[in-house]
Parts: structure tokens; C-alpha cells; sequence
């Protein structure tokens, strides 16, 4: 069996997320993770109400109709789920995740008639929809159900059981209704802009504004994969602050910090805006350049050092820079490339700082690396 044991512990929780198994590619740190965890969470709880509750309509109440439907939900959830387990087809699934939803819930309201506990069970709709099919489907598919759900109420005045159901009950469960929909849609609209506020607090350094480190790797990564793809040059540009814990020592941190902003600004200012601009730590740049060969991302870099050393900050001059340049096609191996553009910013540094120095060499490509 496939669970998570401590010991000989298997909690419950672990076996339900036997699905990570099917789809190692989507982690905890994936915005589609609990997505996914609740698609598969509703299909099996679908596949058991629905096989629990046919079995008792048959054996108990020997109401085969119900059943029946029952029975068509089980077999929807079972389908869907060896679908979404072999494709990862999480979108397509969702959809059909809750059109079977729907449709298990439409028979159970179509076959009570209305009778109130089968509306209690239509507000499970909402949550599931927006969460699963993101605000603008999941406002529709709710509205229009719940419009739908509404209609046939009304149709079928004259069937409705007698007793406290009424239109002050209808209008009630209109009511929840409506509010169940605007408060779903209110708390998923700030669930995701909460979830890109925290995605671009991870990936922004907060000094300069720039990339962070980590994100910079990715973005090398995704501007590889796009060169490989499209058979063109990636170059990279490493800047180092030269003297700069003098800059510190004389001036204090505070201006150290002045210092790095204003130098971020110049760096954004004089690239292209494909370029991507990060702090690769402490006094040290790094600026992605997609499709620009070496000789190209040369000029870039020169034009940056003369800006940066033309600059002032409070009228005290901006402390110059050091520059190292390398390129190479899309099937280089990131290291090899950050490992030369630094081997060309040490040179800079040793042969007297202020300047760019730029590798000649294309690095070694990724399968000679792996090799
Ligand atoms: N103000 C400030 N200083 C920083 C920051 N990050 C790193 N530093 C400082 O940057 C300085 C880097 O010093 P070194 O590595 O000796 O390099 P350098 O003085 O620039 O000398 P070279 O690189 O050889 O030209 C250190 O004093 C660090 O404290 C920061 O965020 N703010």
C-alpha cells in the first residue's frame, strides 16, 4: 500500500494523497497543489457517498430511480479520476469534476421535488467551483446553476410537499444563495491576490526592487529552454561595485544601501526590457539577455559602466564598476555559463577594475557537463 507510514502509523490523511504519487511534477509550493488535492478529495468522496447511498436506496428504500443516479455519479467519479490520474489534465477534470457534481445534485433536487434538504445540499457548489475553476467560471457555473435550481422550483409550485416549504422558504435559499456566491468570490479573489503578493515577495530582492537570487536561477533556466527551443544565444552580464566596502567604511551602510539602488536604476535603465536585471548578492549583478550573443551583450555591459561611472549620488560620484560578459547557445548548462561571465568578472577586477572583460570561449554545452 501506498501511504506515508511513521512506524507502523498510516494516517489517513497521507493515503488520501496517494495522487502526488501520479504527479510528482506539481509540490507543496505549487499554486495548483491544493487545487488538485481537492479535485481528488471531491472524487472520492464522490465515488463513496454515491456507491454508499445507491447501495442503502436499493437494499433499504428499494427506490431503484435514485439509485440509479447514484450509481451514474460513482461511475462519472471513477472515470474522471483515471482520467486526471493518467493525463494530469487538472483543468479539463475540474470541469468535469463538477459538471458530474452538478448533475448528481440537479437528480437530487429533480427527484425530491424540491424538498428543502436537497437545496442545503446545492450550496456545496459555490466553494468547490471557485476554488476548482478559478472566479470568472466559477461565478457563472454557480449563478446559472443556482438560477437553474431556482426556475424549476418555480415550475413546480404546485408539486411542492406541503409543509414549511413556501416562497418565503424559496426566497430564503435565494438569498444564501446570492451571499454564499459573493462571499466565495470576495474570499478566492483575495486568496489569489494574497498567493501573488507572497510569489512576488519570494522572488523580489527588497533593497533594489530587482530579482532575488532564486529567481534569477529560474529565469536562467526558462530564457535556456526557450534558446534551445528557438536555436538562439543567451548572454549574461556580471557587475560587481568595485572598492565598495570602502564606499561602506567611509560613507556608512546607509549610503552603501543609496548606492546599490541608484545602481539597480542604472542597470534597468540601460538594458533592454526583455533583459532580466537581479541582485545576485551583496554588491553583485547579474543581468539575463536573451538572444544577444557575447559581442552584443559586450556593448550593453560598456554602456552600462560608462553610465554608472558617470553618475552621482549628493554630488559625491557613483564608485565604478567591473564587468564580465559571456554567451552561449541554448544548450549550454547555466553553471558553465554563470561560471564564465564570473571568471570574466575576476579578470576585470584583476586587470584593474572599471572595465569589461568578456569570455571569447562559448561554455560547455549541458550534455558534456552531465557526461
Ligand atoms: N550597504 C551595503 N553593503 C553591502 C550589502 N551587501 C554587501 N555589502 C558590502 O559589500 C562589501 C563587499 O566588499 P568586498 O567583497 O571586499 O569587495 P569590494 O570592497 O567591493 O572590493 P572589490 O570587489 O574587490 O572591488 C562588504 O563590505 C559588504 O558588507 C548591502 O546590502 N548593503
Amino acid at each position: 500500500m501506498d501511504c506515508a507510514c511513521t512506524g507502523d502509523i498510516i494516517t489517513g490523511l497521507d493515503c488520501v494523497k496517494i495522487w502526488r504519487r501520479n504527479h510528482p511534477q506539481i509540490t507543496v509550493d505549487d499554486p495548483r497543489y491544493r487545487q488538485v488535492s481537492l479535485l481528488y478529495s471531491i472524487l472520492l468522496i464522490m465515488m463513496i457517498y454515491c456507491s454508499v447511498i445507491g447501495t442503502l436506496n436499493v437494499v433499504l428504500f428499494k427506490d431503484m430511480q435514485t439509485a440509479l443516479f447514484d450509481y451514474a455519479g460513482f461511475f462519472s467519479a471513477v472515470a474522471i479520476y483515471v482520467y486526471v490520474s493518467r493525463t494530469a489534465q487538472f483543468r479539463r477534470a475540474s470541469w468535469a469534476a463538477l459538471l458530474a457534481l452538478i448533475a448528481v445534485l440537479a437528480s437530487f433536487t429533480f427527484v425530491a421535488r424540491g424538498a428543502t434538504y436537497s437545496l442545503i445540499w446545492v450550496t456545496v457548489l459555490p466553494p468547490i467551483a471557485f476554488f476548482l475553476l478559478g472566479l470568472r467560471a466559477g461565478t457563472w457555473l454557480s449563478a446559472t446553476f443556482t438560477a437553474a435550481v431556482l426556475l424549476f422550483l418555480l415550475a413546480i409550485t404546485d408539486k411542492w410537499e406541503s409543509g414549511p416549504f413556501s416562497i418565503a422558504a424559496l426566497l430564503n435559499f435565494a438569498e444564501v444563495m446570492t451571499v454564499h456566491l459573493l462571499i466565495f468570490r470576495h474570499y478566492e479573489r483575495s486568496r489569489l491576490e494574497a498567493f501573488e503578493q507572497l510569489r512576488l515577495g519570494a522572488s523580489i530582492d527588497r533593497l533594489t526592487g530587482l530579482f532575488n537570487r532564486e529567481r534569477l536561477d529560474e529565469l536562467l533556466a526558462d530564457t535556456l529552454a526557450q534558446a534551445r527551443r528557438g536555436g538562439q544565444n543567451t548572454a549574461l552580464i556580471m557587475l560587481d561595485v568595485d572598492h565598495f566596502k570602502a564606499v561602506n567604511d567611509r560613507y556608512g551602510h546607509l549610503h552603501g544601501d543609496v548606492v546599490l539602488q541608484r545602481l539597480a536604476h542604472q542597470l534597468r535603465e540601460n538594458v533592454r526590457q526583455t533583459d532580466r536585471v537581479g541582485r545576485w548578492g551583496g554588491e553583485e549583478f547579474l543581468v539575463i539577455c536573451p538572444d544577444t550573443d557575447a559581442r552584443g551583450a559586450g556593448i550593453v555591459a560598456e554602456k552600462v559602466r560608462q553610465a554608472i561611472a558617470a553618475g552621482k549620488i549628493d554630488s559625491m560620484p557613483m564608485p565604478t564598476v567591473s564587468l564580465g560578459v559571456a554567451a552561449g547557445s541554448g544548450e549550454v548548462a547555466a553553471s558553465s555559463l554563470l561560471q564564465a561571465a564570473d571568471r570574466q568578472l575576476y579578470r576585470a577586477k584583476r586587470e584593474g577594475r572599471n572595465r569589461v572583460c568578456i569570455e571569447r570561449q562559448a561554455p560547455e554545452s549541458e550534455t558534456k557537463v552531465r557526461a
